[in-house]
């Protein structure tokens, strides 16, 4: 495994619990972020194999896959994120600020992605990554494909395939197989299923 240094904040509810610096091994390792390790790994290839100008995230939280994105993406690129909680962009700013990220790299926007989203220009963007575990996930794929160029990616890390354990009423797990459906059903759209952390989709736009 290599070591890799990482400088992690966390928030949970919008409040800043801690910071640390630890090795961090590349692959399955210890969880810097919710969508972990490995899957900040695909983010990165992601960005980088498709020369990722323009990218969108839904779910900034403290910043650390809005990193990985960054820089898998062109140097000139600009990540565009979106977190409902101001708290959480407040952290994930200054640490990107921290990093040595010019701020003309980002663009941290506060709301709610559904609403958001369909401000943003249509074709507009390399990638779209949903960091968010949510009953919007149809609504994301919907909103997010529509921003893509085409070979465009949009990628859910973290969606929980085989249905969420935490999920006691039901509704994520019905949002996830209501996601699953949607990119089935779309021919324009080429999709793929990794193991990575808790598991994660990618659906090219076609
Ligand atoms: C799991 S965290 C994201 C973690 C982030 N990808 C990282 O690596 O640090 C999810 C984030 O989504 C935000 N969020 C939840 N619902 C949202 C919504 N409807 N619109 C925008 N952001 C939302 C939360 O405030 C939280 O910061």
């Amino acid at each position: 495994m290599i070591p890799e240094r990482s400088v992690a904040r966390y928030s949970t509810g919008g409040q800043a619990v801690g910071e640390r610096t630890r090795a961090r091994p590349v692959g399955d390792g210890p969880l810097d972020s919710p969508v972990g390790a490995s899957s900040l790994h695909v983010l990165r290839f992601l960005a980088a194999a498709l020369r990722a100008r323009a990218v969108v995230e839904i779910g900034t939280g403290s910043g650390e896959s809005a990193r990985w994105l960054l820089r898998g993406m062109l140097p000139e690129g600009v990540l565009t994120s979106i977190d409902a909680d101001p708290a959480n962009q407040r952290i994930a700013r200054a640490a990107l600020r921290e990093e040595g990220v010019a701020p003309t790299r980002t663009r941290l926007i506060t709301g709610c992605a559904v609403e958001m989203l369909p401000r943003f220009t249509e074709g507009g963007y390399d990638l779209v990554s949903v960091g968010v575990a949510s009953t919007d996930y149809p609504a994301y794929l919907e909103l997010g494909a529509r921003l893509l160029r085409p070979g465009g990616v949009i990628v859910f890390a973290g969606v929980q395939l085989g249905g969420d354990p935490d999920d006691s009423g039901g509704a994520l797990t019905a949002a996830i197989r209501d996601l699953v459906k949607a990119v089935q059903d779309d021919e324009g759209l080429i999709p793929v299923t990794l193991p990575t952390g808790p598991g994660l989709l990618a659906v090219a736009k076609g």
